[in-house]
């Protein structure tokens, strides 16, 4: 019988297509592996901002994971946008009653117009809830300066975020250079003993909506493929460099990244 990986993205549906759980089943799809979604939220948004967002009911999001879980069993998940401190409890008990395993985590906060996607509150539960079960965790530094409790400058105190994220039980770290200082665009990871850097150059772009999404999505297509963390990394840094340089050019705003430029590449 035919191998089939399959994925599961726990995240808001982004109306313009660029991000969330619609740039997580592109990036899946991409890269070969079957994609299955459990929204948190609904949001009306365009390459212009958030016009509005709509969560959904705890029951509604416990109910899709339990659907997908007991029935077409993903070999990883990920999470996006989870807004509330109650989905996030409920999200994490799911992930430990059903023993899913290779658990993505790209902790969204704020949406690139400032619009908030996780309510200030849920922080904690972020903390002590979700982040002990994951076995990745994709902040971009306001993201990390916030889990870590602390500010960034340069890339020590990214190293020194990165043992305090590490700290709370996350198996391994990647904190994003895209809002970085450095020439180039950096991202680190920390998997509790080494610290490994991946570089591409910086574009010159105003089209990066989606980017986070769609390099933790690249993160958990691998590691439901059976690849190992820091090859899983890599890969999506090759993803999300193509995505960026072969931009799409549509919205008035922040455009998408151009999910099909990393197979064109191939
Ligand atoms: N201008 C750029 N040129 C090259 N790579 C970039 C650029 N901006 C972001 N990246 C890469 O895209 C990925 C996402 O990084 P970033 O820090 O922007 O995440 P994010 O803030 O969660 O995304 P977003 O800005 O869409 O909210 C990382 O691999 C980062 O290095
Ligand atoms: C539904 C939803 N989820 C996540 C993001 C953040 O996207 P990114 O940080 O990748 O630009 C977003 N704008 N909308």
């Amino acid at each position: 019988m035919k191998k089939v990986f399959k994925a599961l993205t726990i995240a808001g549906s982004d109306s313009g297509g660029g991000a969330g759980i619609q740039a997580d089943l592109k990036t899946f799809q991409e890269l070969g592996v079957f994609g299955m979604s459990a929204l948190t939220a609904v949001t009306a948004q365009n390459t212009l901002g958030v016009q509005g967002v709509y969560p959904l009911s705890v029951e509604a999001v416990n109910e899709q994971i339990d659907s997908v879980a007991t029935d077409l069993k993903p070999n990883a998940v990920k999470t996006g946008m989870l807004f509330s401190s109650e989905i996030i409890h409920a999200v994490s008990e799911k992930m430990a009653m059903h023993q899913l395993e290779n658990i993505v985590v790209d902790p969204v906060m704020i949406a690139k117009g400032g619009a908030p996607l996780l309510q200030q509150e849920a922080v904690s539960a972020l903390r002590t809830h979700l982040l002990p079960l994951a076995t990745v965790v994709t902040p971009n530094i306001p993201e990390a300066e916030v889990i870590a409790d602390m500010k960034i400058h340069n890339l020590a105190d990214r190293e020194t975020a990165a043992r305090k994220i590490f700290a709370l039980g996350v198996k391994n770290v990647v904190i994003k250079g895209g809002h970085g200082e450095e020439e180039q665009a950096v991202d680190l990871l920390y998997d509790g003993s080494d610290f490994s850097f991946f570089k591409s150059k910086r574009f010159e772009t105003r089209h990066t909506h989606g980017t986070g999404c769609t390099f933790a999505a690249a993160i958990t297509a691998e590691l439901a493929a059976g690849k190992e963390v820091k090859e899983a990394v890599r890969t999506a840094k090759t993803f999300i460099e193509a995505a960026i340089q072969d931009e799409l050019g549509i919205g008035q705003g922040h455009g998408p990244t151009n999910h099909w430029a990393y197979r064109q590449k191939l």
